[in-house]
């Protein structure tokens, strides 16, 4: 058997005073969806932070490809194939699509002293990977990425992670501004990352988006796993509950029902 792209094994992360997360262990394969799934402060931030360099384990160990790996900076995992895309997509509105593509890569025109950002290339590639992912509004690759609406933006950065050769692409809560469209197109261009082979971790509290894509989920409470399954082995309603930590939300939801009724 192959091992899987990334192993988290026994992973602890403490703050002062905090146990942010405890022995944590998961595991994520090339071309699926790692859902992970958690109430505020569950401890999914500082599993990203993790992941992508900020942090370092307390203890535990995490492997990439069956090997040891260590992350120095978030430089270090993003050179190491770990690409991070944040909610707003991590982009700057006030460059043009093409420029915010390759921030930190630019192609260049001429040599020596006269090398130049090659504006024009740039524009092209970065409309042709986002045309490709199926956002075809933007034409344009000088256009401000400030006008863009917020999935065309979380698709310039899926976009870019997936150009730079990303294995591992971690989506912090990509749909959660989103309107109901194009949390849609989010999801279908996830679907498309996972096609290409990119091991997707897809960090959400909305478990029907979870549920739509998903191969495999984890529910952390209070920096804990709490389970760990597969696509089709629990119902929307299980999972709810057990992120709503255990309390059914059907009673919570009959209790304000009769709330709503003595008004
Ligand atoms: N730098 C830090 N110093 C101290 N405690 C921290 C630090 N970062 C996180 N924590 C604590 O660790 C716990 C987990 O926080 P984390 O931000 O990872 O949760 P989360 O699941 O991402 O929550 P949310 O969905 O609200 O962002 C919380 O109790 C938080 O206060």
């Amino acid at each position: 058997m192959t091992a899987p792209l990334l192993r988290l094994t026994g992973v602890n992360k403490s703050f002062l005073g905090t146990n942010a997360l405890q022995d944590i262990s998961l595991e994520v394969d090339a071309g699926k969806v790692l859902c992970l799934l958690g109430d505020n402060g569950a401890g999914k931030s500082t599993l990203i932070k993790i992941l992508s360099g900020f942090h370092k384990p307390t203890s535990g160990t995490i492997e990439l490809n069956g090997e040891p790996a260590d992350f120095e900076s978030p430089r270090d995992a993003s050179a190491q194939g770990i690409a991070t895309v944040h909610q707003f997509g991590g982009t700057f509105p006030l460059m043009g699509v093409g420029r915010c593509f390759f921030v930190g890569a630019e192609p260049t025109k001429g040599w020596g002293p006269f090398k130049l950002f090659d504006k024009k290339v740039a524009g092209e590639i970065a409309v042709r990977e986002m045309q490709s992912l199926g956002i075809t509004r933007v034409a344009d690759g000088a256009r401000l990425v400030g006008s863009l609406s917020g999935g065309e933006r979380q698709a310039l950065a899926i976009a870019r992670a997936v150009y730079f050769g990303a294995n591992v692409l971690i989506l912090d809560e990509p749909t959660a501004a989103l309107g109901v469209k194009e949390a849609a197109h989010v999801l279908r261009i996830i679907m498309q990352a996972r096609a290409k082979g990119v091991a997707v971790i897809l960090v959400t509290h909305n478990v029907r988006h979870a549920m739509m894509v998903g191969d495999h989920f984890a529910v952390l409470i209070r920096g804990q796993k709490a389970d760990d399954f597969r696509k089709g082995e629990r119902t929307r309603e299980e999972i709810t509950d057990l992120m709503a930590g255990g309390e059914a939300m059907a009673d919570l939801e009959a209790e304000l029902a009769e709330l709503q009724a003595g008004a």
